[in-house]
């Protein structure tokens, strides 16, 4: 299958992942207004053509933040990656090391910052941040994502609290949700030592 666009990853995506492991990444939550608005919205982007003009020397390198990229693909934060495939993140941070893509890890990722700069050494990272109810959890998080090279932090602030969505506890277990919704989120569980390994965070404490 030769893969162009978008829904064309999509198609491949549906056919190869499990049942759960697809809603889990193909979710939205609420009523998916979000979710729509989004695809709405980058539909309506164009590619301004600019014809009669010499082509034959190509470049998309752009810069991030100060960073240099060959071309303007970055990888958002995107949790639980070992759903969809068991290297998880570390396949992720491998590909965008080889191609030249910044990937940005989830702070919901089971492999930590440590097995990223491990895996990809030269790949461009950032690290994805909630501000903690433990400003300590937050702290300790953004001093060791500096030590270990992430070149910036990505702080999500839209999600106070753990929005209406039954895959991940359906995953995860329930009980394993309810227990550390304080930290609002389920990653930072392992910031409380249950080591149970789902967390870039995880165990490293
Ligand atoms: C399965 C899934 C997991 C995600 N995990 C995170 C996360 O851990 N941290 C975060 O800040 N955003 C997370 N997001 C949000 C994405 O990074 C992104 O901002 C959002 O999907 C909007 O981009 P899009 O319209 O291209 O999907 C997640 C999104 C999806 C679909």
């Amino acid at each position: 299958m030769e893969l162009y666009t978008v829904l064309d990853y999509e198609r491949l995506a549906k056919e190869k992942l499990d049942k759960d492991a697809w809603e889990y990444f193909n979710y939205g939550r609420g009523r998916k207004w979000c979710f729509q608005d989004s695809i709405e919205a980058f539909s309506r982007y164009r590619i301004r053509s600019r014809v009669l003009q010499d082509v034959s020397n190509r470049c998309l390198a752009t810069t991030v933040l100060g960073q240099s990229i060959p071309y303007p693909i970055c990888i958002s934060p995107t949790a639980c990656q070992f759903f969809a495939h068991p290297d998880g993140e570390e396949a992720t941070a491998k590909a965008a090391e080889a191609v030249g893509a910044l990937m940005v890890l989830s702070c919901g990722a089971r492999s930590s910052m440590e097995d990223i700069a491990m895996a990809a050494p030269g790949g461009l990272r950032w690290m994805n941040i909630y501000p903690f109810t433990d400003r300590q959890l937050t702290e300790y998080t953004i001093r060791k994502a500096e030590k270990l090279g992430f070149k910036a932090l990505v702080v999500t602030v839209d999600s106070p609290v753990p929005g209406i969505h039954g895959a991940m506890e359906e995953l995860l277990g329930k009980d394993h949700v309810v227990n550390h919704s304080s930290y609002r989120y389920v990653n930072v569980c392992c910031y409380l030592n249950c080591n149970c390994r789902t967390s870039s965070i995880c165990g490293q404490v």
